[in-house]
């Protein structure tokens, strides 16, 4: 279908080759325009060697802008192919930190990624002054006076720890060439200012880099965008600061709000919603005191926003009120979606069951549900491959990364093709997520992985530790199906439920936001705060119909909030 931009997206995709600053609202099409305005740039730049960089924040929006524009350039002749689309994260493992981070890490050996579940990890553990805690929780923050601060961010707490603690521990795992998400930003940053030289090679590589999903930029990835900046980078954003929902990972929006004054970026403004009908936009300006325009109209359907309650004690039972909405207004089930704050609430209604037993057995059990409630055998291959590590005597400290990778190495490639045997076969591998977890799943597993790792040591170096069926307890296991495949199939129906996190970016017929009574209060106090903007995400990814979920126990002030954010009450 022929594309015809907006006045307002013309001016961000055709404007001179300047630094820009595009705030966008939801749905306004920041994907055509940040794509398109790649190609701009790609094609004013002509034959350039040097690339143009799109960087965003998740590998679906990259995929996505991989597709959009290589169908957008397939049939233009002659167009320069030298443009990069990544993650922030990716561009910068693969273009500092593993060509040049071992010599800032003091590594022997070429930088990689672990994910903490590796062993090794146990001897690099951080006193918090309470507590010795793991290091795949620790996060590096740069302060507004340049200084760093380390924090352990573990279930939704930060705990400050000691600079001299964090960084010794740090030091000590990039001496063994290790560095987990967090850290790798670090050890980028630190590359970056031993070497001078390779930033102003970046510079001159990347003379023109876009972010995509700006408002997540944190405050690590600010000073090195910073930094490429003043090396000669051309640095534009795009993004929507009301919709920073990683504050807890460090981003907070503040990068993005704060772009135009400190980088003398040109201001654009993205203002007509094409997602979502007048009713809702209406609630999105009031909710953030933005002034977006609504594009679309509404269809026959019944459309708009309005609030229910629900029994907070009986959380099941809203699956059943939002079939009865679905049901009376004329939805299918596949163009609506629950979206709830955080994963409890998600489980409760999927029937999933949490964080299920310790050690390598959360591993294993997390796998089985990946596999067989999701469908998801990516996200089960990488817990298992976790669950067997933990498993190993002293395995090298880079074997799960050469697993996970794909690299070539003789004993990651036997195991990798082992453990996805194991995976594949609920028969005689990894025993189905709708066993009871303690009297049926864990009996079938442990014989089964124990003969897993007699595999492994038949066709590797590696040996299994003398210890191994310790950690492979039944300990917090609980006599329930790891996955409530039944309730799922029955009393669930096939409703589609989710965190917000998840739905980020996308756009759903019938949303209904399932809201605590904090979530509600958040909610219409506005985007100033986290919760806020979470409450704001998950109301905007709704086109026509929006059902925001109170417990019936919400108070009558909150009621008169909500209805004053343009919330009608739901009558059937
Ligand atoms: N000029 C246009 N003409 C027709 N459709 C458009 C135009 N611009 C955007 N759209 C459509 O509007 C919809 C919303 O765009 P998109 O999903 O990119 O929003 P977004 O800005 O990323 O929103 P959010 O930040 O809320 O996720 C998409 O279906 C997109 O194709």
């Amino acid at each position: 279908m022929a594309f015809f931009p907006t006045p307002e997206q013309e001016e961000v995709i055709e404007g001179e080759l300047g630094s820009q600053c595009v705030i966008a609202c939801p749905g306004s099409g920041k994907t055509v325009t940040a794509v398109r305005r790649l190609l701009k740039v790609r094609r004013d730049l002509g034959t350039a060697r040097s690339y143009v960089a799109l960087l965003s924040y998740s590998n679906v929006a990259v995929e996505t802008f991989q597709r959009v524009y290589d169908e957008l350039t397939r049939d233009v002749p002659g167009l320069s192919r030298r443009v990069l689309i990544e993650t922030v994260d990716s561009f910068l493992t693969a273009y500092i930190l593993r060509s040049h981070g071992a010599r800032a890490m003091g590594a022997r050996r070429q930088p990689f990624l672990v994910n903490g579940s590796e062993a090794f990890l146990a001897g690099f553990r951080i006193f918090d002054g309470k507590y010795p805690r793991e290091i795949r929780y620790l996060s590096v923050s740069i302060t507004d006076d340049s200084t760093f601060e380390y924090s352990i961010r573990q279930d939704s707490t930060v705990v400050k720890v000691d600079e001299k603690a964090a960084s010794a521990a740090i030091k000590k795992l990039a001496a063994v060439g290790a560095y987990t998400h967090e850290l790798g930003r670090y050890w980028a940053l630190m590359t970056l200012i031993e070497e001078p030289k390779l930033l102003d090679a970046l510079a001159r590589r990347f003379p023109h880099i876009i972010v995509d999903e700006a408002q997540d930029v944190g405050s690590l990835h600010g000073i090195l965008l910073d930094a490429l900046a003043s090396a000669g980078s051309t640095i534009s954003l795009i993004g929507d600061p009301n919709q920073a929902i990683y504050e807890f990972a460090g981003a907070d929006g503040s990068f993005l709000r704060n772009f135009k004054g400190t980088s003398g970026a040109k201001l654009y403004s993205l203002t007509q919603n094409r997602r979502s009908i007048g009713g809702i936009v209406d609630v999105a300006n009031l909710v953030a005191g933005t002034t977006a325009t609504a594009v679309r109209t509404p269809g026959e359907r019944r459309y708009g926003a309005y609030y229910l309650k629900y029994d907070h004690k009986n959380v099941g039972a809203s699956l059943g009120l939002f079939e009865a909405v679905l049901a009376t207004s004329g939805y299918d089930h596949h163009e609506a979606a629950i979206l709830c704050r955080g994963r409890p609430y998600v489980a409760k209604l999927t029937g999933a069951t949490c964080d299920a037993g310790t050690g390598s057995t959360e591993y294993f059990a997390q796998a089985a549900v990946m596999r067989d409630r999701s469908g998801n055998v990516g996200a089960a291959f990488e817990h298992t491959v976790s669950g067997v590590i933990r498993l190993l005597d002293a395995p090298p400290a880079g074997l799960r990364s050469e697993i996970v990778t794909n690299a070539e190495g003789a004993d990651a490639k036997a195991i990798r093709r082992l453990i996805w045997r194991f995976l594949r076969d609920s028969d005689r591998g990894l025993p189905s997520a709708t066993l009871k977890a303690k009297t049926q799943w864990h009996p079938k597993l442990k014989p089964r992985v124990e003969n897993l790792l007699s595999s492994i040591e038949g066709a590797t170096s590696q040996k299994r530790l003398s210890s191994w069926s310790n950690n492979l307890t039944t300990r917090d296991l609980l006599d329930a199906p790891l996955w409530e495949a039944d309730l799922a199939s029955t009393a669930m129906s096939s409703v589609r439920v989710d965190t917000v996190h998840k739905a980020k970016g996308e756009s759903i017929r019938v949303v209904m936001y399932l809201a605590r009574n904090e979530d509600a209060n958040a909610l219409v106090q506005g985007t100033d705060t986290e919760d806020g903007r979470i409450g704001y995400v998950a109301v905007t990814r709704a086109k026509d119909l929006l059902i925001l979920g109170i417990p019936a126990t919400a108070k009558a002030p909150v009621i008169t909030a909500i209805e004053g954010k343009g919330f009608k009450a739901w009558e059937s």
